[in-house]
């Protein structure tokens, strides 16, 4: 492994971009955050001279310069593909935090751009196959310890979302990390999509029907329902039970103290994604710099991220005409394999 520091910039500063910064800078080996870039300059600003960083206010720009190696992309989703095809073209390594890009016409698009550029050079943040629980179900899937797996119910839960929080985003932005985490979870494809509707809580708003339930069945058969419920108020909760032939594997629960006082037993639970996959986050993070120093994508490829998309653009569809869709999806490249 080269022994040089990988120079990192990142674009997108906003809250998981500022938290990869932190770990990148403060907590893992081999990389550091030298720049960034931000649309929202003022503040863009502010971030980079708290974190030492140089401030460029064209991230297209900073990804050109030749002054970094690799490049972050923590924008708002419609900004993805933009920044990830200009790393593309620069020839430097990218990791774009989920999803992909919010269409999958996009995700093509880099796709056939990493493709012809002869180099794969995207990883995207599908972050959930660094967590050491659903690692430890995946192992036992594998070895087929139980027997085959069958049914999975999954929950995605979380305590609020803001206004511009719409129905399709439960899905395509959401749940696009279980469709990501179960067909890594089951090594295969999936075959249907369906998504169907609960009674409202009071606490969403007029464009998000919350909570929801999607369908999902995989090619060998398996059936797959996913909760997604995100204004609970309270917790984020992320559940995955797997039914098994001759077990029942459950991913298991953040471990916190139990508190006794005043007459009630229990344990803090987490009310933020980024306290419960903190582990995680640096995991992929970590193996992303030991990889992209090795001139390596040892993690989720933008070839997943466009299977992500189709899965979550079929779920979509089936949820606004209320039917269950068949998921069409042309071969895996040779290029990724
Ligand atoms: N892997 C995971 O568990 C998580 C992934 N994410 C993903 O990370 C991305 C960012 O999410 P958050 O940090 O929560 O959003 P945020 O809204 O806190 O931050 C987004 C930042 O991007 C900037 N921005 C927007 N458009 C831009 C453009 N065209 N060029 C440059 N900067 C631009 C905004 O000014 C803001 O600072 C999203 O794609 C989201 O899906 C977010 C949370 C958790
Ligand atoms: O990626 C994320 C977070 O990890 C949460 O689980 C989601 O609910 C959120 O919408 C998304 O940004």
């Amino acid at each position: 492994m080269d022994n040089k520091e990988l120079r990192i910039g990142v674009v997108g500063v906003g809250a998981i971009g500022r938290t990869h910064i932190e770990r990148i800078n403060d907590q893992l080996q081999g990389g550091r955050v030298i720049a960034c870039s931000d649309v929202n300059t003022e503040f863009g600003k502010k971030v980079a001279e708290n974190y030492g960083c140089t401030f460029y206010e064209d991230g297209e720009e900073m990804i050109a310069s030749g002054d970094i190696d690799a490049v972050i992309v923590t924008t708002i989703d419609p900004y993805h593909e933009q920044y990830v095809m200009a790393a593309i073209k620069a020839g430097i390594y990218v990791f774009c935090e989920k999803p992909l890009a919010p269409e999958a016409e996009a995700c093509k698009r880099i796709v056939e751009a990493e493709i012809s550029g002869g180099k794969q050079l995207v990883q995207v943040g599908f972050m959930r196959r660094y967590d050491q629980g659903y690692r430890q179900l995946k192992e036992a899937i594998k070895n087929r310890t139980y027997g085959e797996p069958l049914l999975l119910h999954c929950a995605h839960r979380n305590p609020a979302v803001d206004e511009s929080y719409d129905t399709p985003m439960a899905v395509e932005n959401s749940m696009i990390h279980e469709i990501d985490v179960l067909r890594w979870l089951l090594d295969e494809d999936y075959d249907t999509a369906e998504v169907v509707f609960a009674k409202n809580t009071r606490r969403t708003h007029a464009n998000l029907m919350d909570p929801q339930i999607m369908i999902l069945t995989t090619k060998s058969g398996v059936r797959i329902d996913v909760e997604a419920f995100v204004n609970t108020g309270h917790c984020y909760d992320i559940k995955c039970e797997v039914c098994c032939e001759d077990a029942i594997l459950n991913l298991p629960e953040p471990s916190n103290i139990e508190v006794c006082a005043n007459a009630v037993r229990g344990h803090a639970i987490h009310s933020d994604w980024s306290t419960r996959f903190v582990d995680a986050y640096n995991v992929e993070i970590q193996e992303w710099i030991n990889s992209t120093k090795e001139g390596r994508v040892d993690g989720p490829t933008a070839w997943d991220g466009y299977v992500g998309q189709v899965t979550a653009k079929a779920a979509s569809k089936a949820r606004d005409n209320q039917t269950v869709v068949k998921i069409e999806m042309e071969e895996k490249p040779d290029f990724y394999n």
